[in-house]
């Protein structure tokens, strides 16, 4: 039986989230680079990573949600370089990217929940591991353009024995890793608040039959399992999106996240993804978006309290006015609709309700986008964008300087909201 986590490791307790024997919120941002920064060489940038790191801290941020590994692919909207080439090979200067990371993290009492996986094609992902045990194409749905195709494609992962061998071979890897900065163990570290399955998981596209769900929930409840029988410290969650990411069936968002391995609920709010929202017709289409985005909050916040476990909003986005990826183009309309999400979670929380905070998406500070295509090239400056979108889309840059003052102000009110055990 592994030994109780000690006070600073965040831990669930009843439907909250508890550190250092208070209830602790959320107020955290998505930074998928954070290990590419932090690396020694190469791609690293480590002066970068400790002034996003200390800009993001004084605004009270306190969490960062990451992607801990990526896999090499032919897929051209992947980032490179990757984690790991090929079963078994890793590039340790990608690791120890993770290693100072999380010493930097440490340093300032942030923490981060590491993502062990994608289901979408901007780190090699799900695609990749089924390019190499089956041989199937790692087709990249920015040039395809069929998402459909690729999702229910990218659901054989699941069952794919190979595959889950390798992937349980990576989990392993990371897992049991000791930072090579702080010579601390993964496993005892409580900078680390999560490990997550992977990256917005999918149980197939919209038309998942019975089967595939079936193995989904197989998957997530087997493949915590055996993360929590690495590491009994540490929460596990999946990196669902929800309903979005569930075929729509609540039913099936519930049976993903009933297992007693899965600690908390997560959930993702991207109204221009999923077409809510024209950003090119923001008066004819905000009503309706934000009358969709408030139900798909709520209605995540009541599945967590019929599961009993707390729910974290770890994405939700808005892009720039005019769909612009321009960072001088003005965020009226992302800093409204992040006020509106900010509120919500705010009075819940208040409320007593299970949502335990928020990671908005996602963080671009001083990074820049390189090409007039706004994409992303090998060598480009990384930013919230991972490669598969435009370098600007998402991102809140260091200059976006009315919405980081809605961010701060809600990380403050979310802590004072805290505090009680
Ligand atoms: O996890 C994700 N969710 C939505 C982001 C913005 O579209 C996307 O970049 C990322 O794959």
């Amino acid at each position: 039986m592994a030994a109780a986590p000690d006070a600073a490791f965040v831990v669930v307790q009843g439907t909250h989230f508890v550190r250092n024997g208070q209830r602790y919120y959320v107020a955290g941002t998505n930074l998928w680079y954070g290990g590419y920064l932090g690396a020694p060489s190469g791609v690293g940038q480590r002066a970068r990573l400790v002034k996003e790191l200390d800009r993001l801290q004084a605004l009270g941020i306190n969490n960062v949600r990451v992607l801990a590994v990526s896999e090499k692919t032919d897929m051209k909207s992947a980032v490179s370089p990757a984690t790991t080439s090929a079963p078994g090979q890793y590039d340790e200067e990608l690791l120890k990217g993770l290693d100072f990371l999380l010493a930097e993290l440490g340093k300032r009492d942030m923490t981060a929940v590491l993502y062990l996986n994608n289901f979408w094609q901007w780190s090699g992902g799900m695609t990749q591991y089924l390019n190499w045990f089956t041989g199937s194409a790692a087709h990249d749905p920015n040039v395809s353009k069929d998402y459909e195709r690729f999702m229910a494609e990218n659901a054989r992962f699941y069952g794919n024995a190979n595959a889950q061998s390798e992937y349980r071979r990576v989990i392993a890897r990371i897992v049991k890793r000791v930072n090579s900065v702080t010579g601390k163990a993964y496993r005892d570290d409580p900078a680390l608040m999560a490990w997550q399955l992977a990256n917005e998981p999918r149980p197939g596209n919209a038309k998942a039959g019975k089967e595939q769900k079936a193995a989904y929930v197989r998957w997530i409840a087997e493949t915590a399992g055996y993360i929590r029988s690495l590491d009994g410290k540490h929460m596990v969650s999946s990196g669902s999106e929800g309903l979005a990411g569930s075929a729509e069936d609540g039913q099936l968002y519930l049976d993903a996240h009933r297992t007693p391995n899965i600690a908390y609920l997560t959930y993702h709010l991207w109204p221009k993804n999923w077409g809510w929202f024209d950003s090119k017709q923001p008066d004819k289409t905000w009503a309706g978006m934000m009358d969709k985005s408030l139900r798909y909050l709520n209605v995540h916040v009541d599945y967590a309290k019929t599961l009993g476990k707390p729910i974290v909003l770890e994405e939700f986005g808005m892009d720039r006015d005019g769909a612009s990826f321009d960072i001088a183009a003005p965020t009226t309309v992302r800093d409204r609709f992040y006020g509106e999400v900010f509120k919500l979670v705010q009075q819940r929380a208040a409320a007593g309700d299970p949502i335990a905070g928020w990671n908005f998406w996602a963080w671009g500070g001083a990074g820049r986008a390189a090409n007039a295509d706004y994409w992303w090239k090998p060598g480009n400056d990384f930013v919230g964008d991972p490669p598969q979108e435009e370098q600007g889309l998402y991102s809140v840059f260091d200059s976006d300087a009315s919405t980081l003052k809605l961010i701060q102000a809600s990380a403050q009110r979310l802590r004072a909201i805290g505090g009680k055990p």
